[in-house]
């Protein structure tokens, strides 16, 4: 056998029958830290928890989602925040940006924005559950991967959402 056809054959197999899998594409994501001060003057922060029957499941997270397409990062937060909690936010600074691989091949692209003010009554419409955490106890909530390091600078106060 020629080398050229054994390799050949070495990377169908590697790769299947059906050849090798596209990459998955890269999902723009935006998400919102949406804040409030507690009767003490704490700050506290929304966080909301994925379902059962959804990718990554139980994962806490941040509400927000995917741009789609002709959206700018701030009018698919508005509007992912309306779908998810009902209310009419307005859309704050940029806090930080991550990119993250998941392990089933999935990439992410993460743009965080500060939320202080909103209308509308907060309503949970599409977690298993949503509440109001402190930044020191944001660690003890397991976050999805990518939120990760972004919990600890919070926790440890090294990102400051202050104004
Ligand atoms: N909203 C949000 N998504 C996050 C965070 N961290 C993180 O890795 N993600 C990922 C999870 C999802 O893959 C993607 C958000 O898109 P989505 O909420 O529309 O997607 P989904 O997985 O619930 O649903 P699907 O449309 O992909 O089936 O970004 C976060 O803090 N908030």
């Amino acid at each position: 056998m020629k080398k050229k056809e054994a390799i050949r054959r070495l990377d169908a197999r590697r790769n299947g029958a059906a050849g090798p899998r596209p990459p998955k594409a890269l999902r723009m994501v935006v998400a919102a830290l949406i804040l409030r001060t507690d009767e003490n003057g704490c700050e506290e922060v929304l966080i909301c928890q994925r379902k059962a029957d959804q990718p990554m499941a139980l994962k806490w997270e941040f509400p927000g989602g995917k741009i789609e397409a002709g959206e700018g990062p701030e009018e698919a937060l508005h509007r992912e925040l309306n779908e998810e909690l009902g209310i009419f936010a307005e859309i704050g600074p940029p806090l930080t940006r991550i990119r993250h691989n998941y392990r089933n091949g999935g990439a992410v692209d993460l743009q965080f924005f500060i939320v202080r003010s909103f209308t509308g009554a907060l309503e949970n419409r599409i977690f298993r559950q949503i509440l109001w955490s402190g930044f020191g106890a944001l660690p003890e909530y397991d976050f999805l991967a990518a939120d990760l390091g972004l919990i600890r600078d919070l926790a440890d106060g090294k990102l400051k959402v202050s104004d």
